[in-house]
């Protein structure tokens, strides 16, 4: 038997590999700088099929094809487990960051998602009172670290539909929003260089792992006389009581549907909002925002986009007028496309195996991803792709626009919007657990841009003649946050 077992057949035994030497070696290339590169090299030498690289998780991934995008998306959660994915690239078990919370993603869907033409001024209101706070308010040029601007803006804005406005500006609140994903991530980072054996013994007790417990134990006594507060009111049944409309009360009211939540539940799903919300969509404003620092022809452009959309509609941002802002939709679409913030995405841990339609079985044990990175930059997807074109998806829609109907439109227009998730558009992901949250992202996102445009002026400060590179490691790439620019109020 034991012979049986070692010289079982590994059906991956065909899979070609990126990388040097054995896996221990190759995941030591891919955690010290050359994860992308490794991806890269994967995607050019088997674009069509799958290949191997040996990540931080104990178990190896395979990087599908693109072309396998429908067969994937059909397979159901007890054979491609996102949750299982996320748990490992996460180092849950010695983060204890809870993964396995379908009330997160449902109340998002559910809850979020159809309320925001209803919460649009409120958060439109929030972005505009932040900013005012958070930007120098002088026409004189100065310099502003943009990054930790957008992050404080970003937690406020996002705060008012998570938490409420009384709470949405208080420190405490921004703190934990904030800092609980940047104590994760650096957790993660270092659990993750320790070899596979050691971490449990040595991750419990590194002090980056203790930082992220402490930090959730602050937020769970934050939020439990806010809770409790709230269900005092509610049993009081006052007349005057007025339900709060935010995500904390949604999530609350769901506990029929989820099961009884106890504090510290609550607790731990704001901070999962906040690790899911905040820093992805300030990265991808602060990569807008340098964009723009460094490309200012193209600011007059996207004002006039805006100006025109909020002509029609009274200066508010409703639904449509940021639907109306085609412009900058495609400008933040392109900063999507040309500013990758993984080097893949649809990480799902599998665990049954199942046979791709070429014949190639994928075992049970793996995590298998979709090259979302370097999709992005396939001339034969997207020509020039090494050009950034603000206007390459609001042409692409033009031309579907006059194109009429059939499938190559419908295809075009499907893959030209912020919110596209299709086989070329996987920022947000893909399948039944893409991004539920990309419309809020959006919408935040178009408000915090408007706003720039309308009031502010930006350029890169005296000597920097070129955008700011982008750091790139373990297969993210993030815009630099020490990084500073220069604007000025118009
Ligand atoms: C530009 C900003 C954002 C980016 C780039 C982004 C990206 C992603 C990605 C790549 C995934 C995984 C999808 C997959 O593997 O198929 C995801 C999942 C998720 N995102 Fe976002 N996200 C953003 C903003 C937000 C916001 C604002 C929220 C909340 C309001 C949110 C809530 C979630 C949740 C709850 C999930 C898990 C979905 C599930 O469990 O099915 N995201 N996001």
């Amino acid at each position: 038997l034991v012979l049986q077992w070692l010289f079982r057949p590994d059906p991956l035994a065909t899979v070609p590999v990126v990388g040097e030497g054995n896996k221990a070696s190759r995941r030591k290339q891919f955690v010290s700088g050359q994860a992308n590169a490794l991806y890269s090299e994967g995607y050019k030498k088997f674009r069509d099929g799958l290949f191997r690289i040996a990540t931080p998780r104990s178990t190896e991934s395979i990087v599908i094809s693109t072309k396998f995008v429908n067969e994937l998306r059909n397979l159901p959660d007890d054979v491609l487990s996102f949750d299982k994915a996320v748990s490992e690239t996460m180092q849950a078990k010695y983060t204890r960051l809870q993964t396995e919370v379908p009330a997160l993603a449902h109340t998002v869907k559910a809850s979020l998602t159809p309320a925001l033409p209803r919460l649009n001024a409120s958060v439109a209101d929030e972005v505009v009172e932040a900013m005012r706070q958070e930007l120098p308010q002088t026409s004189d040029w100065t310099e502003v670290n943009i990054n930790y601007k957008l992050l404080r803006i970003v937690a406020m804005a996002s705060g008012r539909v998570f938490i409420g406005s009384e709470l949405c500006r208080d420190e405490r609140y921004l703190d934990a929003a904030i800092n609980y994903t940047v104590d994760l991530v650096a957790a993660v980072e270092v659990v993750s260089r320790m070899p596979v054996w050691s971490r449990p013994f040595l991750a419990p007790r590194c002090e980056p792992v203790k930082k992220v417990h402490a930090r959730m134990q602050q937020a769970d006594e934050f939020l439990r006389p806010i809770v409790a507060a709230r269900r005092n009111a509610e049993a009081q049944a006052s007349p005057d009581y007025v339900k709060p409309d935010d995500m904390l009360q949604w999530i609350m009211d769901s506990q029929k549907k989820f099961g009884e939540k106890n504090d510290e539940d609550l607790a731990n799903y704001q901070l999962g909002v906040s690790f899911a919300a905040i820093h992805t969509t300030t990265m991808t404003t602060t990569n807008a925002i340098y964009t723009l620092a460094a490309m200012p022809e193209l600011t007059p452009m996207l004002r006039e986009d805006v100006q025109q959309a909020l002509s029609a509609s009274g200066g508010q941002f409703t639904s449509l007028a940021m639907q109306k802002m085609r412009k900058l939709d495609s400008f933040l679409r392109e900063i999507l496309r040309y500013y990758p913030i993984a080097a893949t995405s649809f990480n799902r841990k599998v665990l049954k195996p199942f046979t791709l339609s070429n014949g190639q079985v994928i075992p049970a044990g793996v995590v298998i991803e979709l090259p979302a990175g370097d999709v992005a930059f396939d001339e034969d997807l997207f020509p020039a792709p090494h050009v950034f074109d603000a206007l390459r998806f609001y042409k692409m829609r033009q031309a579907k626009d006059q194109a009429g109907s059939g499938v190559k439109a419908a295809e075009a227009v499907a893959n030209a919007q912020f919110v596209s998730v299709g086989a070329s558009s996987l920022t947000f992901g893909y399948g039944r657990h893409a991004c539920p949250g990309r419309f809020f992202a959006a919408n935040e996102i178009k408000m915090i841009m408007a706003t720039f445009l309308l009031d502010y002026e930006v350029r890169l400060p005296e000597g920097v003649t070129e955008r700011y590179k982008n750091l790139e490691f373990s297969g993210q790439s993030v815009p630099d946050p020490t990084k500073t620019i220069l604007i000025r109020k118009l």
